[in-house]
């Protein structure tokens, strides 16, 4: 086994816990994902490239051997069906059983209220560790006006650090809200990470492969908080990077060359560009 070099950044009390990464790598575990059919390939992809294992699954039926096999849960919600509504309680009774990290992405609940209900219904159902959404989402959980708008964040006036808070205090779980800043709380504190790429925006299904590499992360490391800040941090690095090596605007270009990122991307890499603060 290679020998793991902890790099801890300290910031005003935080914890970055950077050699996730590599243990990641050396792990390599299982994240079973409950995708949506828009984007399920480049999260499959997304996670491989990391260097954790994607599976997929729609069936009922095989529901506790997933979870059972998985290190992790994630649970997108971008495009479900009622019957598909009845795999996701189950898997998510199943993780919360088998002691699972379980992460949900509640694509949408701000634009509608369908959505929203069903979710919340689902919250009650059973616990996640973390949330992670755009500005228009978390706000939506949060219980604060917003205007969402459609699968994209939309406008608000409120302080986007206080709306995290609120949410994790509500759903009494780490809470990640995404964006041209990522803001991460477990309801006591605050982080920030000001890392990324406007291109992040012109590529759909961004926001669904950070939540299932936050899953990746989730799944070698005990402190959730921690896990969610680590994939955070190296999935803006690496798309940042990739954008500082683009000479125009290229959705296409960024997408393919953001996977090869996220299998190239080093500690030192994250290190030297993180950009993360505590919030007071
Ligand atoms: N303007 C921006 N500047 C820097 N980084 C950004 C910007 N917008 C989004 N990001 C980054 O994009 C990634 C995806 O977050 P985003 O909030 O766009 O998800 P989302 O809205 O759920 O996306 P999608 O619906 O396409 O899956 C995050 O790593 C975030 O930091
Ligand atoms: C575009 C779209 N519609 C439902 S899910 C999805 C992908 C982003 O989550
Ligand atoms: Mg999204």
């Amino acid at each position: 086994m290679a020998f793991l070099v902890p790099v801890l950044i300290i910031i005003g009390g935080s914890t970055m816990q950077l050699e996730l990464l590599d243990r990641l790598r050396q792990i390599n575990p299982i994240v079973f994902n409950i995708s949506n059919f828009v984007t399920v390939q480049d999260v499959a992809n997304g996670i491989n490239a990391i260097g954790a294992s994607p599976i997929m699954s729609e069936e009922i039926n095989e529901a506790q051997e997933m979870v059972q096999l998985s290190s992790a849960v994630a649970l997108n919600l971008g495009a479900f069906t009622m019957p598909q509504i009845e795999q996701i309680r189950t898997v998510g009774h199943l993780a919360n059983q088998c002691r699972k990290p379980l992460i949900l992405d509640p694509v949408a609940v701000g634009a509608v209220q369908y959505r929203h209900n069903v979710v919340l219904e689902l919250l009650n159902d059973f616990d996640v560790d973390i949330i992670r959404g755009n500005a228009g989402e978390i706000a939506a959980l949060a219980g604060v006006d917003w205007h969402a708008k459609g699968i994209d964040a939309g406008n608000g006036e409120d302080d986007i650090a206080a709306i995290v808070k609120l949410c994790a205090q509500k759903q009494q779980c780490v809470v990640i809200l995404s964006g041209t800043i990522d803001v991460i709380s477990d309801g006591k504190q605050v982080v920030k990470i000001s890392n990324g790429t406007p291109l992040f925006q012109l590529h759909v299904g961004s926001g669904d492969m950070l939540t299932s590499i936050v899953g990746a992360f989730a799944a070698v490391s005990g402190d959730y908080f921690v896990a969610a800040q680590s994939a955070c941090a190296v999935f803006a690095i690496a798309g940042q990077l990739v954008a500082e090596r683009l000479n125009a605007e290229l959705p296409g270009t960024f997408a393919v060359q953001l996977m090869d990122e996220l299998h190239l991307i080093t500690v030192d890499e994250v290190q030297r560009n993180l950009k993360m603060e505590v919030v007071k």
